[in-house]
């Protein structure tokens, strides 16, 4: 299809409640990022209608636990093989309500499939364990069973694959998913929903939610009992309320909250792979990832080497709507996202750091920034410390590798860091030494459904992904015979 009329037209106007496609009693409308301008109107999903999921939800668990571990691989499999069928609409969907360049769009459908494919894998390998008790009394046998009906909460900057790194490992592990996408980019998820439903996963065991007011959905449903686990990924403050809200309820949480990634770039690094990787580590996604280098600290010997060399390459960065031909760098996601990103470069450079290039929005529609590459960045500059999420780089130079640690682990985040050196010791020793969930040793990007995503301190707990992502949705059960 690939037409965006065409494309427009086929996006499913209902609400999917337990896989079948309903009305819904009103719609919200979305926006372009390119232009600012109205895109497509919505299902408005209400109170009732996450109830109603819930219901459908709660009355399909048992069955679908109980459904063959190998069925429930198999319908992963093909909702893999029907994504890509349609990659081409899931790309150009994303990239119209997210703003993302049409080749992140396509990286992101084959990001977001990995998940499914990985997960029909691994859900015939869920174990337990069979042993002896030590008094010689008995027998200890252990069970994973699944934790039943989940909530999950997923954001606007990869509108699919934060979708499918939750759905996949709950359907794997036999939970039911009732999934409410960011207000921002509920279209991606309204097709995902066709593509479950034509790959047969039975009635009630996946709805999705768009709604325009989302506490409206998983206030009360936090409150059911029925519900038992809250998968979420987006900002720390959001998470921390849902944690706070979950405590009622005692509710499993797997919690993927912000960053303040460091990118080291140590003296004895190989200055262009590094640049390289700074740019994956900052420009993937326009930078708008959990996972960007907020703070790329330099080795004062190497400082003008890198700073030059990445600039140049900064500069070089084609920005426009996102399927325009030749995009690298499409705009971000609404007004509020560009005065954020504005506000934290005015501040720095307020403050004395110098702009080698960008700085600032440039004139026309749309919630673009120019890339931008800040050096001499003060420490108390507030994009040092907050999440800029934007195409906006800080350089920040230091003499030795304990300065560098330090200053990597002063944040309360703590999802990933990055740093690049040729010397093998000192790669395991700094490893070792980051207060970070994942570590991108000479690597811009970290992100692989088969590796354990996730992060520690503020940064939130829970992995999604590798073998540890189906065990969030898993309990397990001690059989004492
Ligand atoms: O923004 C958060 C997720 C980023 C990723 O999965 O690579």
């Amino acid at each position: 299809m690939s037409n965006v009329s065409d494309l427009l037209d086929s996006v499913p106007k209902g609400l999917w409640l337990g896989g079948k496609l309903v009305p819904a009693e009103k719609t919200f409308a979305v926006y372009n990022p390119a232009t600012g301008e109205e895109l497509a109107q919505v299902a408005d999903a209400t109170a009732a209608d996450g109830i109603r999921a819930l219901d459908l939800a709660a009355a399909a668990q048992e069955d679908w636990a109980a459904t063959p571990a190998r069925v429930r691989g198999e319908i992963l499999r093909t909702a893999f093989e029907l994504l890509h069928a349609r990659a081409e609409d899931f790309a150009l969907m994303m990239t119209l309500e997210m703003g993302k360049s049409l080749a992140e769009s396509r990286g992101e459908v084959n990001y977001g499939g990995e998940f499914l494919r990985w997960f029909s894998e691994e859900a015939v390998r869920i174990g337990g364990r069979f042993t002896q008790a030590p008094a010689g009394n008995g027998r200890i046998l252990v069970t994973k069973e699944a934790v039943g009906p989940v909530l999950a909460i997923t954001p606007w900057n990869f509108p699919l694959a934060m979708g499918t790194r939750k759905i996949g490992p709950a359907l794997a592990a036999g939970c039911t998913i009732i999934v409410k996408p960011a207000e921002d980019t509920p279209l991606t998820m309204q097709l995902l929903g066709q593509v479950f439903a034509d790959a047969g996963l039975p009635d009630g065991v996946l709805s999705i939610l768009p709604t325009s007011d989302a506490a409206s959905i998983s206030g009360p449903l936090m409150e059911d009992s029925r519900l038992r686990k809250v998968t979420f990924t987006g900002s720390t403050g959001v998470g921390k309320l849902l944690v706070r809200n979950a405590a009622d309820k005692l509710l499993r949480t797997s919690m993927e909250l912000g960053g303040n990634a460091p990118f080291i770039v140590f003296d004895d690094a190989d200055i262009d792979a590094a640049v390289d990787g700074a740019m994956l580590a900052k420009m993937r996604n326009g930078g708008e990832a959990c996972t960007a280098a907020n703070r790329i600290y330099v080795a004062n010997s190497v400082r003008e080497e890198f700073t030059d060399k990445f600039t140049a390459k900064v500069a070089a960065l084609k920005v426009g709507a996102g399927d325009a031909e030749g995009t690298n760098i499409g705009p971000l996601i609404n007004t509020k996202q560009l005065a954020t990103v504005t506000g934290l470069v005015d501040d720095a450079v307020s403050k004395g750091a110098r702009v080698r290039t960008g700085g600032s929005a440039p004139e026309g529609p749309g919630f673009f920034f120019t890339p931008t590459v800040l050096d001499q960045v003060p420490a108390d500059a507030r994009l040092l410390k907050e999440e800029i999420f934007g195409p906006v780089a800080a350089v920040v130079g230091f003499d030795t590798e304990d300065e560098a640690i330090a200053a990597a682990n002063n944040t309360e985040y703590g999802l990933v860091a990055y740093f690049y050196t040729r010397d093998i010791d000192r790669a395991m020793r700094v490893s070792a030494k980051l207060d970070t969930g994942m570590v991108g040793v000479n690597r811009g990007a970290i992100s692989d459904a088969a590796a354990p995503f996730g992060g520690v301190k503020e940064s939130g707990f829970g992995r999604e992904g590798g073998t540890e992502g189906i065990d969030e949705y898993l309990d397990t059960k001690y059989v004492a015979l």
